[in-house]
């Protein structure tokens, strides 16, 4: 499989999944960012296990995380619900495929343990070290972590000499590898310097990471060309992908536009989740683009 083919598999199953999603025409409300600000797309790559089933995984996990169980029995269920999913669904599993020939492809690095972050770097990390057929570090967001071998047992290794690879959802801004995974990484002894991380939403993540010696390979670079691909696949209209170049030239001109243009009512709008209230309020409260005086109802 070509890097381009992998690339197309991804964007392809994330387009079907809702995982990856556009602003399609004016009549669309904007995404809204954690944030707080508005924009025209939006990238879940989590969904790769299926819409439906991402938010089952996702809330089982984080079940078995609030509940009072030893690290061996969560990551064991973890393990578990995610291989099951893996093996009901085709196209989740030859997703996990695509991203593995995309990382051979790219490198010659052969790790000998697969690491992954909680929650969501799960959806990739686990079904990754199996078909490599190598332990899997479960790193905890509270510092603890758990090894599990190839076939999945709990085990106690010896990480000194050990060289991870870290797998991942998505890099945004790489917060989460310096807040943990790094320190966690570095106090284990185990060699890391490299990354493969489903999607990419911002090159200030890959320089934060560089900066750590951590290269990432990424088959979804969401930038420009990746919006040109999408639109040459015919998997978003030309509105979508008019409106995103404007994004991209300058995020202030397009919520400008955007708020210009927009008729939906929030303070009418019923179905509003709380998430999303809370950006909008935050967006009108810390108005980041200092856009309050042309739009003083908006903000009103
Ligand atoms: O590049 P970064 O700044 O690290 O941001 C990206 C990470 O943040 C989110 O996880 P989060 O920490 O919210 O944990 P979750 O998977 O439990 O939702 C997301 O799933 C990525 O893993």
């Amino acid at each position: 499989m070509s890097n381009k083919a992998a690339t197309q598999v991804l964007l392809e199953r994330l387009t079907e999944t809702n995982g990856f999603s556009v602003r399609n025409s004016s009549e669309k409300d904007a995404y809204w960012y954690t944030s707080g600000k508005p924009g025209p797309f939006y990238i879940n790559t989590e969904n790769i296990a299926g819409e439906h089933a991402a938010e089952v995984i996702l809330e089982n996990i984080t079940n078995l995380l609030k509940d009072n169980l030893s690290r061996e029995h969560q990551a064991g269920a973890i393990l578990d619900i995610i291989n099951q999913a893996v093996d009901a669904d085709q196209a989740y599993n030859a997703s996990i495929d695509a991203l593995l020939d995309y990382y051979k492809l790219n490198n010659t690095y052969k790790p000998t343990i697969i690491s992954g972050g909680e929650r969501r770097d799960w959806f990739f990390s686990i079904p990754i070290a199996k078909k490599l057929q190598v332990p899997h570090l479960f790193l905890f967001k509270s510092g603890d972590y758990h090894i599990t071998d190839h076939e999945g047992k709990s085990i106690e290794l010896e990480l000194r000499d050990m060289s991870a690879l870290h797998v991942a959802d998505i890099i945004n801004l790489a917060s989460s590898y310096l807040k943990r995974w790094i320190p966690m990484l570095q106090n284990l002894g185990v060699a890391f310097t490299e990354t493969l991380s489903v999607a990419v939403r911002s090159q200030e993540g890959i320089d934060n990471l560089r900066k750590n010696n951590v290269s990432v390979i990424s088959p979804l670079i969401v930038d420009r060309p990746l919006f040109t691909e999408a639109y040459n696949l015919d998997l978003i209209n030309e509105f979508a992908f008019n409106e995103i170049g404007q994004f991209y030239d300058s995020p202030k001109d397009w919520t400008r536009h955007f708020l210009a243009e927009n008729n939906i009512e929030y303070s009418q709008a019923l179905n509003l989740d709380t998430a999303k209230k809370d950006r909008i309020e935050f967006f009108k409260s810390s108005d980041p683009y200092h856009l309050k005086s042309e739009f003083p109802l908006f903000f009103a």
